[in-house]
């Protein structure tokens, strides 16, 4: 079995069991998910601050998940915290859930729309757009304007809310195909999926089956260049357990 590292960067156990979940749902027999979350951050990342601490948690797991022997990660949060760091650290592949999500709405339609949570956290899809190269492949971004752990209350509101976007998006934007925001919505993407006659793509479970096809294919992170391990050096204070 190959045991696949599922990381939600915030501190939410609830979104962690969703995002499990998810990924239990299409995971190979040949695949063991580990979900995870950081032992110390923050409850659910709403912007550039948060997403600065939450990389910290992603970088202490990712560490973790080496010595246990995982052969992949996926970083479940919707701005990929900590992308590019893990990727150093790593030896197997780390996929995050938007840049995951983004490539497989590329190949089912020629251009996707994103439904995310906060009008806030618009801007830092917007910068993954631009980081992966899919700007002209997004018509729209929209928010539901609702904070993350809203999908974790149990009223159902910001499910409802969810619909409701990609409804709007499906009608206004001209897409071929809708890209949930959140980690917290990747238990909503089957079911809207088969309801509205769309792609709605999920990027917890995309992102675990690119990780599957990587490991088949027998690829990890390279370590030849800039995603070579870290430099050694002395790391102070709570740091040190990234040592
Ligand atoms: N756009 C987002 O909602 N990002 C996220 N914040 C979280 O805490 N998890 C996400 O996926």
């Amino acid at each position: 079995k190959h045991l696949i590292q599922v990381i939600n960067p915030n501190t939410n156990i609830a979104m962690t069991h969703t995002i499990a979940e998810a990924a239990r749902s299409v995971a190979a027999p040949s695949s063991e998910i580990v979900a995870v979350c950081p032992t110390q951050g923050v409850e659910s990342i709403e912007g550039h601050f948060d997403e600065a601490i939450a990389a910290i948690g992603v970088l202490e797991q990712i560490k973790r998940g080496k010595e246990q022997g995982v052969s992949g990660h996926v970083i479940a949060c919707f701005g990929d915290p900590g992308l590019l760091a893990a990727r150093e650290l790593a030896d197997g592949p780390v996929i995050g859930i938007a840049e995951a999500a983004m490539h497989v709405a590329t190949m089912v339609a020629t251009r996707f729309s994103i439904v995310t949570t906060l009008p806030r956290t618009v801007i830092i899809a917007r910068h993954l757009l631009q980081q992966y190269g899919f700007e002209h492949h997004c018509a729209a971004l929209h928010a539901i304007d609702l904070p993350v752990l809203a999908l974790e209350d149990g009223t159902g509101l910001a499910q409802m809310k969810v619909r409701e976007r990609c409804i709007q998006a499906m009608k206004e934007d001209n897409s071929g195909a809708i890209v949930l925001g959140c980690g917290g919505m990747a238990n909503l993407a089957r079911e809207l999926t088969a309801e509205l006659g769309i792609p709605v793509i999920d990027g917890v479970t995309a992102a675990v089956k690119m990780v599957e096809s990587l490991i088949a294919l027998g690829l990890g992170t390279s370590k030849h260049g800039d995603l070579a391990y870290p430099n050694k050096k002395p790391l102070s204070g709570c740091f040190d357990m990234l040592s």
